[in-house]
């Protein structure tokens, strides 16, 4: 049996994509790799869209006297300097382990975990440029809040990803804004993490078991059909597995990559399926967009609750419909990532506030946006859009009315006071 004094490597994390999300979850890890040096290599590499950035004036970190403050300077400068990310995560302290790279292909060239967390409408570039740049057994986990829309249909970015580069992706979603998790207040998320078979072995000591609270290796196995060409069965057709791990590497498996996502303040539920926790943080961001239209009309709580619990219902309909075979409902009303994400985001995030502002000064959510967010991006707009653009191919428009509304509105044929008329039974 493997021991972890045996493993001869430790894995080393890269996180793609330095957000308002990105760099938190840059801070979870690099604070857990720390604390799991016997797995984990100190060093958590965070990719950055590199950007000149003038740190305000209102900032901690201006100095008048200091030619970083007077003129713009690079963000990944200023975050390996100031140990903040000063334009999407501000006055929050980063471990010091955490590198900020405006260097693609040398952020990722020893990752053996990659986690994708940037805005969705840009990982597919980035994963262009990521083709046969990253190590062939490295494993993936999006965090990415959003569904790829294309000629091939509805795809889970956990899959595209994992299509693109050959390796095997899982997804990571929860009732998270991030500010809150940046600030260690309290929260839940949910990771789907179905590897293959062989990312199973046992750690040390023997006899702890290899697997999640609701899953072994041995039920994994059966779960996992093993095709020939690193291909598993699913739903959609097929997905990458990757290449199987090194033994010289610790497992990844639910252990593992619970240690690398855990914290006190941030508590880690491991389950299966993929496609349930990937549609929950996607199709939430629609419906926190009614819920700020009816919020900001002062409709009140009944009217939002209405609005969130269509929302639910729409979702689970949307799994059930187009990723049938591994899909569950309970994904939707249990974890984090289906009602307690609908719930938070219909509350405070962005899409929300966005869209209750619009309606407030009758200005579009993109001038919200642009004014507001300092660079943030909304994911909810593009993703009614991209949505609607595929329920059309499918002929199923009117069995999502909500969904069907929010494209609707934004699109100007109909106004947020329509609601009520659009998706009444
Ligand atoms: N912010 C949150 O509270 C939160 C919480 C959970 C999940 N999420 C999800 O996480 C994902 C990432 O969101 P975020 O909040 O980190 O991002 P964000 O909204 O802060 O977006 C800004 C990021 O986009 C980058 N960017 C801008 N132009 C780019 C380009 N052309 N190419 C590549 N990158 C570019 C910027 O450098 C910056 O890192 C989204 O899918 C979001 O839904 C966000
Ligand atoms: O701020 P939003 O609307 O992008 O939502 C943030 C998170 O997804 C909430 O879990």
């Amino acid at each position: 049996m493997a021991s972890l004094a045996t493993n001869a490597k430790k894995h080393k994390v890269c996180v793609v994509g330095s957000g308002n999300w990105g760099t938190t979850i840059a801070k979870v890890v690099a604070e857990n790799v720390k604390e799991n040096d016997e797995i984990f290599d100190e060093e958590v590499q965070m990719w950055v869209y590199e950007e000149d950035y003038q740190v305000p004036k209102e900032s901690k970190h201006y100095d008048p006297g200091s030619a970083l403050s007077t003129k713009p300077q690079k963000l990944t400068q200023l975050i390996n300097r100031l140990h903040e990310n000063v334009k999407y995560l501000p006055d929050i302290a980063l471990p010091k382990n955490v590198v900020a790279n405006p260097d693609i292909a040398d952020a990722v060239k020893e990752a053996t975990i990659l986690i994708f967390n940037l805005p969705h409408q840009f990982i597919g570039r980035i994963c262009d440029n990521l083709k046969g740049k990253v190590i062939p057994y490295a494993r993936g986990i999006s965090c990415i809040k959003g569904v790829a829309v294309s000629e091939k249909g509805c795809e889970l970015f956990s899959d595209s990803i994992g299509s693109k580069l050959g390796i095997y992706c899982g997804a990571l979603s929860g009732a998270n804004i991030a500010t809150e998790v940046a600030l260690e207040k309290w929260s839940e998320t949910t990771i789907a993490y179905d590897p293959p078979p062989m990312d199973s072995r046992q750690p040390t000591p023997a006899g702890t078991p290899s697997d999640s609270p609701r899953g072994s290796s041995a039920n994994l196995a059966e779960l996992s059909t093993e095709l020939s060409g690193g291909q598993l069965s699913t739903a959609k057709g097929t997905k990458s597995k990757g290449v199987a791990l090194p033994a010289e590497y610790p497992p990844l498996n639910h252990i593992n990559m619970r240690k690398l996502f855990h914290r006190p303040y941030f508590h880690v539920h491991m389950v299966h399926d993929v496609a349930g926790v990937s549609l929950g943080g996607a199709l939430k961001n629609i419906v926190a967009i009614a819920a700020g239209w009816v919020d900001g009309l002062g409709w009140g709580d009944n009217a939002k609750a209405a609005v969130e619990r269509l929302g639910i219902l729409e979702e689970v309909k949307f799994g059930k419909t187009f990723f049938s075979k591994t899909c569950r409902t309970e994904t939707f009303t249990e974890e984090s990532c289906g009602v307690a994400d609908m719930i938070t985001s219909c509350s405070g995030g962005r899409n929300f506030r966005c869209a209750k502002m619009s309606v407030k000064e009758g200005k579009s959510i993109g001038e919200i946006e642009e004014r507001e967010l300092n660079g943030q991006k909304l994911q909810g707009t593009s993703t009614a859009y991209e949505v609607n653009s595929f329920l059309k191919t499918q002929g199923m428009e009117q069995e999502f009315p909500l969904f069907t509304a929010v494209y609707s509105i934004l699109e100007g044929k109909n106004k947020p006071e329509d609601i009520p008329q659009l998706v009444e039974r």
